[in-house]
Protein backbone atom coordinates (compact mmCIF):
# COMPACT_ATOMS: atom_id res chain seq x y z
CA UNK A 1 0.00 0.00 0.00
CA UNK A 2 1.16 3.52 -1.00
CA UNK A 3 1.93 5.79 1.93
CA UNK A 4 -0.08 9.18 2.98
CA UNK A 5 1.46 12.39 2.52
CA UNK A 6 0.13 15.95 3.64
CA UNK A 7 1.06 19.38 1.75
CA UNK A 8 1.33 22.73 4.25
CA UNK A 9 2.27 25.66 3.00
CA UNK A 10 3.08 28.46 5.91
CA UNK A 11 2.95 32.42 3.97
CA UNK A 12 5.14 34.22 6.47
CA UNK A 13 5.94 37.71 6.58
CA UNK A 14 9.40 36.90 5.22
CA UNK A 15 9.01 33.88 3.73
CA UNK A 16 6.95 31.20 1.63
CA UNK A 17 7.41 27.78 2.53
CA UNK A 18 6.73 24.63 1.83
CA UNK A 19 6.20 21.16 3.62
CA UNK A 20 5.46 17.20 3.22
CA UNK A 21 4.91 15.21 6.05
CA UNK A 22 4.13 11.91 6.24
CA UNK A 23 1.44 9.47 8.20
CA UNK A 24 3.58 9.73 11.29
CA UNK A 25 3.96 13.27 11.56
CA UNK A 26 7.63 13.49 10.06
CA UNK A 27 8.60 16.50 7.68
CA UNK A 28 9.74 14.67 4.48
CA UNK A 29 10.62 17.12 2.62
CA UNK A 30 10.80 21.44 3.27
CA UNK A 31 11.37 24.33 0.37
CA UNK A 32 11.59 27.95 1.45
CA UNK A 33 11.50 31.42 -0.64
CA UNK A 34 12.33 34.87 0.53
CA UNK A 35 9.68 37.38 -0.44
CA UNK A 36 10.52 41.26 -0.55
CA UNK A 37 9.70 43.18 1.67
CA UNK A 38 8.33 46.81 0.82
CA UNK A 39 8.64 50.32 2.44
CA UNK A 40 7.12 53.30 0.16
CA UNK A 41 7.12 55.83 3.38
CA UNK A 42 7.81 55.67 6.98
CA UNK A 43 5.63 53.55 8.68
CA UNK A 44 4.47 51.92 5.92
CA UNK A 45 4.98 47.89 4.76
CA UNK A 46 3.44 45.95 1.83
CA UNK A 47 4.48 43.12 0.31
CA UNK A 48 3.40 42.12 -3.65
CA UNK A 49 0.42 39.99 -3.66
CA UNK A 50 1.69 38.08 -6.62
CA UNK A 51 4.73 38.21 -5.46
CA UNK A 52 3.50 35.99 -2.86
CA UNK A 53 1.54 34.11 -4.78
CA UNK A 54 4.33 32.86 -7.11
CA UNK A 55 7.10 32.11 -4.43
CA UNK A 56 4.12 29.83 -2.65
CA UNK A 57 3.23 27.79 -6.18
CA UNK A 58 6.72 27.95 -6.48
CA UNK A 59 7.60 26.25 -3.44
CA UNK A 60 4.61 23.79 -3.33
CA UNK A 61 5.76 22.24 -6.35
CA UNK A 62 9.38 22.23 -5.85
CA UNK A 63 8.73 20.26 -2.83
CA UNK A 64 6.70 17.79 -4.34
CA UNK A 65 9.33 17.53 -6.67
CA UNK A 66 12.13 16.78 -4.63
CA UNK A 67 10.01 14.67 -2.37
CA UNK A 68 9.83 12.49 -5.22
CA UNK A 69 6.68 11.18 -4.02
CA UNK A 70 3.37 10.91 -6.42
CA UNK A 71 0.82 13.65 -6.17
CA UNK A 72 -1.83 10.79 -5.78
CA UNK A 73 -0.41 10.04 -2.38
CA UNK A 74 -0.71 13.61 -1.26
CA UNK A 75 -4.53 13.21 0.32
CA UNK A 76 -4.42 17.10 2.26
CA UNK A 77 -3.10 20.73 1.65
CA UNK A 78 -2.79 22.62 4.64
CA UNK A 79 -2.70 26.44 4.61
CA UNK A 80 -1.21 28.56 7.72
CA UNK A 81 -0.54 32.62 7.10
CA UNK A 82 1.13 35.83 8.23
CA UNK A 83 -2.45 37.05 9.91
CA UNK A 84 -3.54 40.69 9.04
CA UNK A 85 -1.83 41.14 6.32
CA UNK A 86 -5.00 43.20 3.87
CA UNK A 87 -5.28 41.80 -0.04
CA UNK A 88 -7.77 43.63 -2.56
CA UNK A 89 -8.51 42.14 -6.11
CA UNK A 90 -11.11 42.32 -8.33
CA UNK A 91 -12.62 39.05 -9.60
CA UNK A 92 -13.17 39.37 -12.84
CA UNK A 93 -8.85 39.89 -13.58
CA UNK A 94 -7.61 38.25 -10.38
CA UNK A 95 -5.15 40.93 -10.27
CA UNK A 96 -4.70 43.10 -6.80
CA UNK A 97 -5.82 46.30 -7.05
CA UNK A 98 -3.11 47.86 -4.55
CA UNK A 99 -0.10 46.07 -2.59
CA UNK A 100 -0.76 44.10 0.45
CA UNK A 101 -0.95 46.53 3.16
CA UNK A 102 1.13 44.16 5.70
CA UNK A 103 0.21 43.70 9.28
CA UNK A 104 2.73 46.13 10.76
CA UNK A 105 1.78 48.85 8.69
CA UNK A 106 1.28 51.87 10.47
CA UNK A 107 -0.87 54.28 8.05
CA UNK A 108 -4.01 53.66 9.34
CA UNK A 109 -3.23 55.32 12.97
CA UNK A 110 -5.76 58.62 12.20
CA UNK A 111 -8.81 56.06 11.31
CA UNK A 112 -8.29 54.46 14.37
CA UNK A 113 -8.31 57.97 16.28
CA UNK A 114 -11.75 58.19 14.53
CA UNK A 115 -12.90 55.06 15.74
CA UNK A 116 -11.67 56.19 19.01
CA UNK A 117 -13.67 59.59 19.19
CA UNK A 118 -16.83 58.25 17.58
CA UNK A 119 -16.55 55.61 20.97
CA UNK A 120 -16.77 52.57 18.96
CA UNK A 121 -13.77 51.56 21.34
CA UNK A 122 -15.82 49.19 23.57
CA UNK A 123 -18.18 47.64 21.04
CA UNK A 124 -14.92 46.49 19.19
CA UNK A 125 -13.57 45.01 22.58
CA UNK A 126 -16.69 43.16 22.94
CA UNK A 127 -17.41 41.96 19.82
CA UNK A 128 -14.09 41.18 17.91
CA UNK A 129 -11.86 40.85 21.04
CA UNK A 130 -9.33 43.22 19.76
CA UNK A 131 -8.44 46.37 20.39
CA UNK A 132 -8.65 49.36 18.43
CA UNK A 133 -5.49 49.69 16.29
CA UNK A 134 -3.51 50.12 12.86
CA UNK A 135 -2.32 46.79 13.39
CA UNK A 136 -5.91 44.85 12.65
CA UNK A 137 -7.09 44.94 8.55
CA UNK A 138 -10.43 46.45 8.91
CA UNK A 139 -8.64 49.93 8.93
CA UNK A 140 -6.61 48.71 6.09
CA UNK A 141 -9.61 47.42 3.75
CA UNK A 142 -10.62 50.94 4.98
CA UNK A 143 -7.83 52.64 3.13
CA UNK A 144 -7.56 51.07 0.48
CA UNK A 145 -10.95 51.69 -0.67
CA UNK A 146 -10.37 55.07 0.08
CA UNK A 147 -7.18 55.88 -1.68
CA UNK A 148 -6.86 53.53 -4.61
CA UNK A 149 -8.50 55.13 -7.88
CA UNK A 150 -11.85 53.78 -8.21
CA UNK A 151 -11.51 51.13 -5.70
CA UNK A 152 -15.04 52.63 -3.93
CA UNK A 153 -16.52 52.52 -7.64
CA UNK A 154 -15.34 48.75 -8.27
CA UNK A 155 -16.63 47.39 -5.09
CA UNK A 156 -19.93 49.07 -5.16
CA UNK A 157 -20.27 47.73 -8.65
CA UNK A 158 -19.72 44.06 -6.93
CA UNK A 159 -16.08 43.41 -8.40
CA UNK A 160 -13.76 43.30 -5.30
CA UNK A 161 -13.04 40.78 -2.86
CA UNK A 162 -10.91 41.53 0.21
CA UNK A 163 -8.69 38.55 2.00
CA UNK A 164 -6.27 38.08 4.22
CA UNK A 165 -3.49 35.95 2.42
CA UNK A 166 -5.12 32.86 3.09
CA UNK A 167 -8.37 33.66 1.12
CA UNK A 168 -5.70 35.67 -1.24
CA UNK A 169 -4.16 31.61 -1.75
CA UNK A 170 -7.32 29.65 -1.36
CA UNK A 171 -8.91 31.63 -4.49
CA UNK A 172 -5.77 31.25 -6.34
CA UNK A 173 -5.27 27.54 -5.56
CA UNK A 174 -9.48 26.47 -6.42
CA UNK A 175 -10.52 26.05 -9.82
CA UNK A 176 -13.64 26.87 -8.47
CA UNK A 177 -12.31 30.01 -6.91
CA UNK A 178 -13.72 29.83 -3.52
CA UNK A 179 -13.53 32.43 -1.61
CA UNK A 180 -13.23 31.97 2.17
CA UNK A 181 -11.19 32.32 5.16
CA UNK A 182 -11.30 30.43 8.78
CA UNK A 183 -12.85 31.44 11.95
CA UNK A 184 -8.88 31.90 13.36
CA UNK A 185 -8.28 34.40 10.60
CA UNK A 186 -11.28 36.17 10.60
CA UNK A 187 -10.93 36.94 14.16
CA UNK A 188 -7.98 39.21 13.41
CA UNK A 189 -10.10 41.81 11.03
CA UNK A 190 -11.61 43.59 13.78
CA UNK A 191 -14.77 43.21 11.82
CA UNK A 192 -15.77 39.48 13.02
CA UNK A 193 -18.13 39.05 15.80
CA UNK A 194 -16.32 36.28 17.51
CA UNK A 195 -19.27 34.98 20.03
CA UNK A 196 -22.07 35.05 16.97
CA UNK A 197 -19.24 33.61 14.39
CA UNK A 198 -20.63 36.46 12.11
CA UNK A 199 -19.47 40.01 10.30
CA UNK A 200 -20.28 42.70 12.48
CA UNK A 201 -22.92 45.65 10.75
CA UNK A 202 -21.91 48.19 13.32
CA UNK A 203 -17.92 48.22 12.43
CA UNK A 204 -18.61 47.64 8.46
CA UNK A 205 -20.80 50.60 8.73
CA UNK A 206 -18.45 52.44 10.65
CA UNK A 207 -15.81 51.85 8.20
CA UNK A 208 -17.91 52.31 5.12
CA UNK A 209 -17.01 48.30 4.37
CA UNK A 210 -19.31 46.22 2.14
CA UNK A 211 -19.99 43.13 2.76
CA UNK A 212 -20.29 41.78 -0.53
CA UNK A 213 -16.04 42.26 -0.94
CA UNK A 214 -15.95 39.41 2.50
CA UNK A 215 -15.23 36.13 2.34
CA UNK A 216 -17.69 33.35 4.06
CA UNK A 217 -16.17 31.85 7.11
CA UNK A 218 -15.74 28.20 8.38
CA UNK A 219 -13.90 26.00 10.68
CA UNK A 220 -10.07 26.08 10.55
CA UNK A 221 -10.20 21.79 9.67
CA UNK A 222 -12.47 22.04 6.78
CA UNK A 223 -12.86 20.82 3.51
CA UNK A 224 -12.43 24.06 1.71
CA UNK A 225 -12.11 23.17 -2.01
CA UNK A 226 -9.75 21.15 -4.33
CA UNK A 227 -6.38 22.20 -5.79
CA UNK A 228 -5.97 20.59 -8.40
CA UNK A 229 -2.61 19.17 -9.52
CA UNK A 230 -1.50 17.33 -12.62
CA UNK A 231 -5.34 16.10 -12.78
CA UNK A 232 -5.45 14.94 -9.29
CA UNK A 233 -7.33 16.71 -6.90
CA UNK A 234 -6.12 17.65 -3.32
CA UNK A 235 -8.65 18.51 -0.68
CA UNK A 236 -7.53 21.79 0.92
CA UNK A 237 -8.80 21.13 4.58
CA UNK A 238 -7.02 23.00 7.16
CA UNK A 239 -6.63 26.50 7.34
CA UNK A 240 -5.53 28.52 10.38
CA UNK A 241 -3.81 32.09 11.13
CA UNK A 242 -0.18 31.23 11.89
CA UNK A 243 -0.12 32.18 15.64
CA UNK A 244 -3.02 29.96 15.80
CA UNK A 245 -1.29 27.06 14.00
CA UNK A 246 1.50 26.98 16.15
CA UNK A 247 -0.79 26.86 19.29
CA UNK A 248 -2.26 23.86 17.96
CA UNK A 249 1.27 22.26 15.95
CA UNK A 250 2.34 22.61 19.99
CA UNK A 251 -0.28 20.37 20.81
CA UNK A 252 -2.19 23.22 23.08
CA UNK A 253 -5.10 21.58 22.93
CA UNK A 254 -5.91 21.94 27.23
CA UNK A 255 -7.34 25.14 28.49
CA UNK A 256 -4.36 27.08 30.30
CA UNK A 257 -1.62 25.28 27.58
CA UNK A 258 0.62 28.15 26.02
CA UNK A 259 3.20 28.69 23.80
CA UNK A 260 5.61 31.50 22.25
CA UNK A 261 6.99 31.92 18.75
CA UNK A 262 9.67 33.95 18.52
CA UNK A 263 9.66 35.07 14.71
CA UNK A 264 9.36 38.59 12.92
CA UNK A 265 7.04 39.56 16.12
CA UNK A 266 6.66 37.56 19.02
CA UNK A 267 3.29 35.82 19.92
CA UNK A 268 1.93 34.57 22.88
CA UNK A 269 -1.27 32.34 22.77
CA UNK A 270 -2.57 30.89 25.71
CA UNK A 271 -6.09 28.28 25.28
CA UNK A 272 -8.84 29.54 27.07
CA UNK A 273 -11.00 26.45 26.27
CA UNK A 274 -14.68 26.81 24.25
CA UNK A 275 -16.11 29.74 26.81
CA UNK A 276 -15.06 33.35 25.90
CA UNK A 277 -12.54 35.34 28.00
CA UNK A 278 -11.75 38.57 27.68
CA UNK A 279 -8.49 40.21 29.03
CA UNK A 280 -8.64 42.95 31.38
CA UNK A 281 -4.74 43.38 31.10
CA UNK A 282 -4.61 44.68 27.77
CA UNK A 283 -4.40 41.27 26.11
CA UNK A 284 -6.09 40.34 22.98
CA UNK A 285 -9.21 37.50 22.71
CA UNK A 286 -9.13 35.73 19.71
CA UNK A 287 -10.33 32.45 17.85
CA UNK A 288 -8.01 29.80 18.03
CA UNK A 289 -9.75 27.65 15.60
CA UNK A 290 -12.71 26.10 14.94
CA UNK A 291 -12.99 22.26 15.07
CA UNK A 292 -14.97 19.31 15.40
CA UNK A 293 -18.23 21.81 15.04
CA UNK A 294 -16.98 23.97 18.35
CA UNK A 295 -15.14 26.61 18.30
CA UNK A 296 -11.88 27.30 20.61
CA UNK A 297 -10.97 30.50 22.24
CA UNK A 298 -7.20 32.08 23.36
CA UNK A 299 -6.00 34.81 25.22
CA UNK A 300 -2.75 36.81 22.94
CA UNK A 301 -0.19 38.58 23.87
CA UNK A 302 1.13 40.35 20.14
CA UNK A 303 4.90 41.68 20.35
CA UNK A 304 5.12 44.06 17.21
CA UNK A 305 9.25 43.81 17.19
CA UNK A 306 11.52 40.21 17.88
CA UNK A 307 13.62 38.73 15.72
CA UNK A 308 12.80 42.08 13.47
CA UNK A 309 15.57 43.77 16.15
CA UNK A 310 17.82 40.92 15.49
CA UNK A 311 17.37 41.43 11.43
CA UNK A 312 18.06 45.14 12.25
CA UNK A 313 21.26 44.49 13.81
CA UNK A 314 21.93 42.64 10.89
CA UNK A 315 21.20 44.78 7.90
CA UNK A 316 20.20 48.39 9.55
CA UNK A 317 23.57 48.91 12.34
CA UNK A 318 25.21 45.87 10.10
CA UNK A 319 27.43 44.58 13.16
CA UNK A 320 26.24 41.02 12.86
CA UNK A 321 26.27 38.63 9.40
CA UNK A 322 23.92 36.46 10.84
CA UNK A 323 21.16 36.80 13.08
CA UNK A 324 22.64 33.44 14.67
CA UNK A 325 25.79 35.37 15.24
CA UNK A 326 24.28 37.40 17.50
CA UNK A 327 24.86 34.18 20.27
CA UNK A 328 28.05 34.29 20.29
CA UNK A 329 28.84 38.57 20.29
CA UNK A 330 26.15 38.09 23.52
CA UNK A 331 27.77 35.73 25.28
CA UNK A 332 31.32 38.41 25.09
CA UNK A 333 28.73 40.48 27.94
CA UNK A 334 30.29 38.77 31.39
CA UNK A 335 27.85 39.63 33.90
CA UNK A 336 24.85 41.98 33.60
CA UNK A 337 24.43 44.03 30.60
CA UNK A 338 23.78 47.59 31.92
CA UNK A 339 22.26 48.41 28.45
CA UNK A 340 18.51 48.50 27.51
CA UNK A 341 17.18 48.47 24.02
CA UNK A 342 13.47 48.92 23.63
CA UNK A 343 12.79 47.73 20.03
CA UNK A 344 9.57 50.23 19.68
CA UNK A 345 10.32 50.60 15.97
CA UNK A 346 6.31 50.72 15.19
CA UNK A 347 5.08 51.36 18.29
CA UNK A 348 3.96 48.99 21.27
CA UNK A 349 2.00 45.90 21.13
CA UNK A 350 0.81 44.05 23.50
CA UNK A 351 0.18 44.77 27.13
CA UNK A 352 0.55 48.24 26.13
CA UNK A 353 -0.74 49.64 22.79
CA UNK A 354 0.82 52.63 22.07
CA UNK A 355 1.20 53.30 18.43
CA UNK A 356 3.05 56.57 19.53
CA UNK A 357 6.53 54.99 21.59
CA UNK A 358 9.59 54.05 19.08
CA UNK A 359 12.65 52.50 20.08
CA UNK A 360 14.84 53.56 22.65
CA UNK A 361 18.40 52.58 23.76
CA UNK A 362 19.62 53.47 27.82
CA UNK A 363 22.40 53.08 29.98
CA UNK A 364 25.32 53.59 27.65
CA UNK A 365 28.70 54.42 28.78
CA UNK A 366 32.01 55.47 27.33
CA UNK A 367 32.97 51.85 27.45
CA UNK A 368 29.65 50.54 25.67
CA UNK A 369 30.54 48.08 22.84
CA UNK A 370 28.48 46.61 20.09
CA UNK A 371 28.37 43.37 22.52
CA UNK A 372 26.51 45.41 24.70
CA UNK A 373 24.03 46.04 21.66
CA UNK A 374 23.29 43.08 20.56
CA UNK A 375 23.10 41.34 24.15
CA UNK A 376 20.37 44.17 24.95
CA UNK A 377 18.60 43.26 21.63
CA UNK A 378 18.74 40.00 22.42
CA UNK A 379 17.13 40.68 25.98
CA UNK A 380 14.32 42.51 24.38
CA UNK A 381 12.51 39.73 23.38
CA UNK A 382 12.88 38.24 26.90
CA UNK A 383 11.73 41.07 28.61
CA UNK A 384 8.88 41.78 25.94
CA UNK A 385 7.59 37.96 26.78
CA UNK A 386 7.70 38.65 30.26
CA UNK A 387 5.75 42.02 29.51
CA UNK A 388 2.82 39.62 28.18
CA UNK A 389 3.39 37.02 30.69
CA UNK A 390 2.68 39.08 33.55
CA UNK A 391 -0.67 40.30 32.03
CA UNK A 392 -1.28 36.79 30.74
CA UNK A 393 -0.83 35.65 34.46
CA UNK A 394 -2.98 38.51 35.84
CA UNK A 395 -5.71 37.35 33.49
CA UNK A 396 -5.47 33.50 33.75
CA UNK A 397 -7.47 31.18 36.58
CA UNK A 398 -4.13 28.68 36.58
CA UNK A 399 -0.41 29.81 36.43
CA UNK A 400 1.77 28.52 33.59
CA UNK A 401 4.44 26.58 35.12
CA UNK A 402 6.04 26.22 31.87
CA UNK A 403 6.28 27.97 28.55
CA UNK A 404 6.47 26.11 24.61
CA UNK A 405 8.27 28.00 22.36
CA UNK A 406 9.14 27.92 18.82
CA UNK A 407 9.83 29.92 15.85
CA UNK A 408 13.40 31.50 14.47
CA UNK A 409 15.16 32.81 17.66
CA UNK A 410 13.90 30.27 20.01
CA UNK A 411 17.20 28.50 18.30
CA UNK A 412 19.44 31.18 20.46
CA UNK A 413 20.37 29.30 23.70
CA UNK A 414 21.59 32.59 25.20
CA UNK A 415 17.83 34.10 24.87
CA UNK A 416 16.12 31.03 26.12
CA UNK A 417 17.87 30.83 29.14
CA UNK A 418 17.86 34.13 29.83
CA UNK A 419 13.87 33.56 28.65
CA UNK A 420 13.00 31.17 31.61
CA UNK A 421 15.38 33.17 34.13
CA UNK A 422 13.37 36.15 33.58
CA UNK A 423 9.85 34.12 33.65
CA UNK A 424 10.75 32.12 36.26
CA UNK A 425 9.34 29.21 34.45
CA UNK A 426 10.85 25.57 32.29
CA UNK A 427 11.45 26.90 28.58
CA UNK A 428 10.87 24.15 26.72
CA UNK A 429 11.84 23.64 23.12
CA UNK A 430 10.11 21.25 20.68
CA UNK A 431 12.94 19.32 18.70
CA UNK A 432 10.66 19.98 15.46
CA UNK A 433 10.48 24.05 15.84
CA UNK A 434 8.78 24.08 12.79
CA UNK A 435 4.90 24.19 15.01
CA UNK A 436 3.05 26.75 12.57
CA UNK A 437 3.22 24.77 9.15
CA UNK A 438 2.70 21.67 11.41
CA UNK A 439 -0.34 22.98 12.53
CA UNK A 440 -1.66 23.47 9.35
CA UNK A 441 -0.75 20.11 8.34
CA UNK A 442 -2.69 18.69 11.32
CA UNK A 443 -5.58 20.67 10.87
CA UNK A 444 -5.93 19.34 7.18
CA UNK A 445 -4.40 15.45 8.08
CA UNK A 446 -7.43 15.87 10.42
CA UNK A 447 -10.29 16.64 8.35
CA UNK A 448 -9.15 14.07 5.86
CA UNK A 449 -9.00 11.41 8.42
CA UNK A 450 -5.61 10.67 8.48
CA UNK A 451 -4.97 11.41 12.34
CA UNK A 452 -7.08 11.72 15.03
CA UNK A 453 -6.13 14.80 17.59
CA UNK A 454 -4.99 12.90 20.66
CA UNK A 455 -2.41 11.21 18.32
CA UNK A 456 -0.68 14.66 17.66
CA UNK A 457 0.61 14.80 21.13
CA UNK A 458 2.68 11.77 20.58
CA UNK A 459 4.50 13.47 17.78
CA UNK A 460 5.48 15.86 19.95
CA UNK A 461 9.42 15.53 21.65
CA UNK A 462 11.22 18.25 23.66
CA UNK A 463 14.57 18.86 22.74
CA UNK A 464 15.69 20.54 25.13
CA UNK A 465 14.44 22.46 28.51
CA UNK A 466 15.86 25.84 29.95
CA UNK A 467 15.15 25.88 33.45
CA UNK A 468 15.47 29.55 35.67
CA UNK A 469 18.76 29.96 37.39
CA UNK A 470 18.52 33.57 38.63
CA UNK A 471 17.29 34.93 42.59
CA UNK A 472 13.82 36.31 42.53
CA UNK A 473 15.91 39.57 43.51
CA UNK A 474 18.23 39.83 40.58
CA UNK A 475 15.06 39.15 38.56
CA UNK A 476 13.28 41.54 40.27
CA UNK A 477 15.92 44.70 40.09
CA UNK A 478 16.66 43.51 36.17
CA UNK A 479 12.96 43.49 35.11
CA UNK A 480 12.27 47.13 37.34
CA UNK A 481 14.61 48.40 34.98
CA UNK A 482 13.22 47.55 31.69
CA UNK A 483 9.96 48.26 32.59
CA UNK A 484 11.58 51.81 34.08
CA UNK A 485 13.45 51.68 30.16
CA UNK A 486 9.65 51.24 28.42
CA UNK A 487 7.91 54.11 30.22
CA UNK A 488 10.53 56.65 28.49
CA UNK A 489 10.06 55.28 24.82
CA UNK A 490 6.45 55.82 25.25
CA UNK A 491 4.39 58.03 23.70
CA UNK A 492 7.41 59.75 21.67
CA UNK A 493 6.17 60.35 18.93
CA UNK A 494 3.31 63.36 17.64
N1 LIG B 1 19.74 32.25 16.22
C1 LIG B 1 18.97 33.32 16.21
N2 LIG B 1 19.05 34.24 17.19
C2 LIG B 1 18.24 35.32 17.20
N3 LIG B 1 17.30 35.56 16.27
C3 LIG B 1 17.18 34.69 15.27
C4 LIG B 1 17.99 33.53 15.18
N4 LIG B 1 17.62 32.85 14.07
C5 LIG B 1 16.62 33.55 13.50
N5 LIG B 1 16.35 34.67 14.21
C6 LIG B 1 15.31 35.69 13.92
O1 LIG B 1 14.08 34.98 13.75
C7 LIG B 1 13.31 35.55 12.69
C8 LIG B 1 12.93 34.46 11.70
O2 LIG B 1 12.11 33.55 12.33
P1 LIG B 1 10.86 32.91 11.58
O3 LIG B 1 10.17 32.04 12.58
O4 LIG B 1 11.33 32.32 10.32
O5 LIG B 1 10.04 34.25 11.31
P2 LIG B 1 8.74 34.61 10.41
O6 LIG B 1 7.82 33.42 10.47
O7 LIG B 1 8.19 35.81 11.12
O8 LIG B 1 9.20 34.94 9.03
C9 LIG B 1 14.17 36.60 12.05
O9 LIG B 1 13.63 37.87 12.41
C10 LIG B 1 15.57 36.42 12.63
O10 LIG B 1 16.18 37.67 12.87
O1 LIG C 1 4.64 35.80 9.64
P1 LIG C 1 4.96 35.87 11.08
O2 LIG C 1 5.42 34.59 11.65
O3 LIG C 1 5.87 37.02 11.38
O4 LIG C 1 3.57 36.19 11.88
C1 LIG C 1 2.90 37.38 11.72
C2 LIG C 1 1.64 37.39 12.57
O5 LIG C 1 0.69 36.52 12.12
C3 LIG C 1 1.08 38.78 12.64
O6 LIG C 1 -0.04 38.83 13.46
Amino acid sequence: MSKKYILALDQGTTSSRAIIVDEKGTIVGMEQQEIQQIFPKSGWVEHDALEILETQLSTLKKVIQKATISNVDIVGLGITNQRETTVIWNKNTGKPIYNAIVWQDKRTVAVCETLKKEGLEKHIKQTTGLVVDAYFSGTKIHWILENVPKARKEADKGNLLFGTIDSWLLWNLTDKKVHATDYSNASRTMLFDIKNLCWDDTILAALNIPKSILPEVKPSSFHFGDYVLDGHQIPIAGIAGDQQAALFGQACFKKGEAKNTYGTGCFLLMNTGTELQFSKNGLLTTIAWGIDNKVYYALEGSVFVAGAAIQWLRDGLQIIKSAEESEAFAKEVKGENPVIVVPAFAGLGAPYWDMYARGAIFGLTRDTGKNHLIKATLQSLAYQTKDLLVAMQNDAETPLTSLKVDGGASANNLLMQFQADMLDVVVERPKITETTIMGAAYLAGICVGLWKQEEILSHRKIEQEFTPKYTSEKRERLYKKWLKALERSKDWID
